[in-house]
């Protein structure tokens, strides 16, 4: 049997692509496995799915000082032992790595073994972990057709983001049971990330009272991030996180506010959600979600609002500005021309290690 590892963590967004590919690749026979952190958010989203997840010691690459930054090369060496130790056990035919620090010693543990090794990068420029992987990769599949060129030319493919396919068949009514929602007022989807957004979730908060005499709300606001207070609220409903109703809430949502991580903005172009998106801003990020947005806003399938302008009243403003404008963002999205990019990825696994 054709073994494959998967490996990526951190945020979810490093997470659900690798997530997005195990139909085809159960379907082509493979015995997937999965290498993340021991305890970070990979491990709960892999291990529901029944795929054998395996944990290592990971550390986190920081360009800023922290103490940590002195007891985290431990933590790396260690993964590194670990990744070492279980590409010899498994010994699989590849590895596809989606990124995130965890990343880094598996994909350098298979180079050693002489293991293909292809990564993945959904932003406009290549993380940390994956600028570090770029010389143990035999292949880079790259989101952003700008991505290309600042990626060594004869690894470079640009394949798009795999998108889990099942999100493409919500169910409304489904999604209104689950909401408590009503069908008599347009629904908004707020996403602030996988890891939430404290800003977003406090500028959405201050403009419900607002908000919800036009729009329901459904909020998914980051781990310990609900606001106990606005429990019961008719209109509004919170949630930490989303699995499997996500696709049935997308179904619903007639408009989206988000954060402009690139799985979420690809996700919202699949579907053709007309969307409001509120970027990280460059003071806390390398700024690539700065540029995801601008690129969805110059191709006309988002409207952008940069943190720093947000208030409650423009906010209200640009959602319903959205909400009035939302058939042309529909019609841009529609001839957008996105790849199908499971299978661009699938091929691309099975021409390496045949
Ligand atoms: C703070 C941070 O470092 N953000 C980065 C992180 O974002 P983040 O982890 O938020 O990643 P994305 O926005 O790209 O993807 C989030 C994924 O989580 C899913 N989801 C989210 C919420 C939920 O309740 N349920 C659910 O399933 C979304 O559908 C999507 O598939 O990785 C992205 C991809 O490298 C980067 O562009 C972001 O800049």
């Amino acid at each position: 049997m054709k073994r494959i590892v998967l490996t990526g963590g951190g945020t979810a967004g490093h997470v659900t692509p690798n997530i997005a590919l195990l139909p085809r690749l159960r379907e082509l026979g493979y015995d997937v496995h999965y290498i993340g952190t021991y305890d970070g958010i990979e491990r709960d989203l892999i291990e529901t799915l029944g795929i054998p997840y395996h944990g290592i010691s990971s550390g986190k690459l920081r360009r800023y000082f922290s103490l940590r930054n002195f007891t985290d090369p431990i933590r790396i060496l260690k993964g590194f032992k670990e990744a070492r130790s279980l590409m010899k056990v498994l010994n699989p035919a590849i590895v596809f790595s989606k990124g995130g620090f965890v990343t880094v010693p598996v994909v350098y543990a298979a180079k050693s073994r002489k293991i293909p090794v292809i990564i993945h990068e959904s932003d406009m420029t290549p993380g940390l972990a994956n600028k570090l992987a770029i010389r143990t990769a035999a292949k880079i599949c790259c989101n952003f057709p700008e991505t290309v060129g600042l990626l060594p030319e004869k690894k470079a493919i640009l394949t798009g983001s795999p998108i889990r396919q099942e999100l493409l068949s919500g169910n409304k009514i489904n999604a209104q049971n689950f909401l408590s929602f009503t069908g008599d007022k347009p629904v908004i989807l707020v996403a602030g990330g996988s890891l939430g957004a404290v800003s977003v979730n406090e500028a959405v908060r201050s403009a419900l009272p607002e908000l919800l005499k036009t729009y329901q709300v459904v909020h998914l606001c980051g781990k310990g991030k609900l606001d106990k207070a606005l429990e019961g609220t008719t209109g509004y409903a919170q949630f930490e996180y989303i699995k499997e109703e996500l696709k049935d809430i997308f179904a619903l949502a007639d408009l989206v506010v988000s954060r402009a991580g690139a799985n979420a903005i690809c996700e919202l172009l699949a579907l053709r959600k007309p969307n409001l998106l509120i970027p990280l801003p460059a003071k806390s990020s390398r700024g690539d979600q700065l540029l995801n947005a601008a690129s969805f806003e110059h191709q006309g399938f988002s409207m952008v609002l940069n943190e720093d302008d947000m208030t409650t009243s423009v906010l209200v403003e640009r959602i319903n500005c959205l909400y009035e404008k939302r058939q042309d963002f529909i019609q841009n999205m529609q001839n957008s021309g996105q790849q199908n990019s499971i299978d661009a990825i699938i091929d691309l696994i099975e021409d390496l290690h045949l």
